[in-house]
């Protein structure tokens, strides 16, 4: 089995690198590095620049010299007087050599502290996109995948600074030394690029094969990071080793990993290959090009004084070409990556939230008018025509079957998903015209995977929101939840981290974990209290006083209950039966039990299997 999901248009862009998108893309690359650097750094940004345009000048100088000195060398006359009008030149020489190493190495200080703050700026650009998304993009495959492509890079963009700063210092050599190649004959610059030229193809159809490769392995990638954080983490680690899984995930692992190895091993072969033919193709190139400056000094064309400094400026010019189309081919494919980046972020602006502006109070009536829902991708309708109104001061439960649709309908009356036809009104405004935030600040949400933030007990509850009445409103949700029994045993009380992996930390169990959720939920101040399955991990005694609690919380609150505690439902006000998608009945507990129908089964199925419990309770303990 293999993980694939490749979208067209990265293959597309793939393939398209090409030696004039190269020319087309790099001064984009350099300005992108450069802007996002700018962003996190202007001094530094402004020093490199500094650096790399000095860099530049002191290589033509050097070369200046190394022509001074060798003129000055070998024109004719007193050794003496040669050395003493060679002087000059040398010192020059030095000079620029002693600044050029100095300028390297604040040039590698400077990139190595940019570069790490690109990476996290990039990566904190990602989480806000994400953050800022509509629920339903993450349904979207698209979307996951691309998020992974732009998490890598994210990660990359800290290596576009060394490879900007590579490519403007090769640059710079380039134009300093074919000035000073072009000052001694000006067939040789021609030439030069000329020779350099199969390599630089080679180089860029060589990253265009790694680049390839690695999109198609990207969903392998992704598994392989979905199966590491299951194999190293301890959320499953007790059913790995329940379930002697140990050897079946290694093996997939293995398996996975082989087929990327393959899929880069070919890619390798193929790249070595093609630099392989360019390599040999520019030694023939090269081959040319002395045998012109040889051909020149022969027909007295150039001075032995010029055919030396012609040495070094081509010995630089061929440096700074090969460094000018390896970093290129490597910045390159690190923008494609970063192209991801964007890409994504462009993607994920596409799935901003754009709601209205109407902030909302505490609800009063939310009227689910006519709903119909529908995930992306599916074929099939998750909720049709549901037509139904929640009332302040009243309990509703949802009830069905597995796969009814009762959490979608209660995401959607939390304002999560929009529904895709019809319209849930909060005091008459639809939630797609109200601002997202004002409105979740209105809901209290306990959903069925809630979430074990490893942070502390108080942050759990406040989720990083506290009142102004401080640690008295924590211990009263606490309270509520009956998850002060739990706080009580913790050594530092709300102070205590939940999380294991850490110094200090504690560890909960289930039911402990789902009075802390509820906790959360009783500490919000919010008009519509949703609980989806709020009991499935508490005891008897637990669950019977949160149920007793519901109709105190629904005073001034609309409460949503989504459970298969049947027998618990008599809290409410009113009941909601759901089956595939539709409601099929709704009236009060009595009404429901007395008329024949879903609920009276899911009822006598209920009461037939506790009896049953009861039974061998008594049985065991006889
Ligand atoms: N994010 C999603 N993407 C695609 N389909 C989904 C998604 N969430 C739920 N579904 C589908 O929508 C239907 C209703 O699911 P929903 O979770 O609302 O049911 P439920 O009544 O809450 O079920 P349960 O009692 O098992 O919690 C199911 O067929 C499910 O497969």
């Amino acid at each position: 089995m293999r993980y694939i999901d490749l979208t067209g248009s990265h293959e597309a862009a793939g393939r398209s690198i090409r030696m004039r998108d190269m020319a087309r893309r790099l001064p984009q690359l350099v300005r992108r590095s450069l802007a996002l650097a700018w962003r996190v750094d202007r001094r530094a940004t402004i020093g490199l620049l500094l650096c790399q345009a000095v860099t530049g000048v002191m290589q033509a100088l050097g070369l200046v010299a190394i022509s001074g000195t060798l003129t000055a060398l070998l024109t004719s006359g007193d050794v003496y007087q040669r050395l003493l009008q060679a002087w000059p030149s040398v010192a020059l020489l030095a000079g620029t050599a002693g600044v050029r190493a100095l300028l390297g190495i604040t040039v590698s200080w400077l990139s190595s502290r940019l570069g790490p703050l690109m990476s996290r700026e990039a990566e904190q650009m990602l989480l806000t996109g994400c953050a800022e998304v509509e629920l339903c993009a993450y349904d979207e495959p698209d979307f996951n995948h691309d998020r992974e492509a732009a998490d890598r890079g994210a990660q990359v963009t800290g290596d576009l600074i060394n490879e900007g700063q590579d490519l403007i210092a090769s640059s710079a050599s380039f134009v300093a030394g074919a000035i000073v190649l072009a000052g001694v004959h000006w067939v040789l610059l021609p030439l030069l690029v000329a020779a350099s030229l199969p390599q630089a193809l080679a180089q860029v159809s060589a990253a265009r094969v790694r680049y390839l490769a690695n999109l198609r392995s990207n969903g392998d990638l992704r598994m392989l990071s979905i199966l590491r954080w299951h194999i190293y983490t301890k959320e499953a680690a007790d059913q790995i080793r329940a379930g002697t899984m140990a050897g079946f995930l290694s093996g997939r692992y293995r398996q996975t990993v082989a087929r990327i190895n393959r899929e880069d091993r070919a890619a390798a072969d193929k790249a070595a290959r093609m630099s392989l033919i360019g390599a040999l193709c520019g030694g023939v190139g090269s081959a040319v090009v002395w045998a012109a400056v040889v051909w020149l000094l022969a027909t007295g064309r150039i001075s032995v004084g010029h055919a030396g400094t012609a040495v070094f400026a081509l010995q630089t010019v061929g440096q700074s070409v090969r460094g000018l189309v390896s970093v290129g081919a490597r910045a390159v494919r690190t923008g494609l990556y970063m192209d991801d980046w964007s890409g994504f972020l462009d993607k994920a602006g596409g799935f901003r939230m754009r709601r209205g502006t109407h902030r909302p109070g505490p609800p009063k009536k939310i009227e689910i008018k006519s709903v119909t829902h529908r995930y992306a991708g599916k074929n099939q309708d998750a909720l049709s025509d549901v037509t139904l109104t929640l009332r302040q001061g009243e309990v509703t439960a949802l009830v069905g079957f597995n796969g009814s649709g009762k959490s979608t309908l209660s995401k959607l009356i939390s304002g999560l998903y929009l529904p895709t036809d019809g319209q849930v009104l909060w005091d008459g405004v639809p939630t797609g015209d109200a601002e997202p935030q004002a409105l979740w600040q209105q809901v209290a949400l306990v959903p069925q995977t809630y979430a074990r933030w490893p942070l502390t007990v108080r942050e759990n509850i406040t989720l990083g929101q506290p009142t102004a009445r401080g640690d008295a409103a924590v211990r009263e949700a606490c309270e509520a939840a009956g998850a002060d029994e739990v706080v009580d045993k913790l050594g530092a009380g709300l102070d205590t981290l939940l999380a294991r992996e850490w110094l200090n930390g504690e560890e909960l169990s289930g039911g402990q974990w789902q009075r802390i959720a509820l906790g959360r939920a009783f500490f919000r101040q919010a008009g519509l209290l949703v609980l989806d399955e709020p009991t499935a991990n508490l005891d008897p005694l637990a669950e019977y006083r949160i149920f007793q609690r519901l109709r105190g919380l629904a005073r001034d609150r609309v409460v949503l209950l989504v459970t298969h505690r049947i027998t618990s439902v008599a809290v409410a006000d009113r009941i909601v039966v759901l089956d595939e998608g539709r409601v099929v009945q709704e009236g009060t507990y009595e009404e429901l039990a007395e008329q024949p129908g879903l609920f009276r089964e899911l009822l006598s199925c209920q009461v037939s299997s506790d009896a049953r419990d009861d039974d061998e309770q008594r049985q065991a303990s006889a």
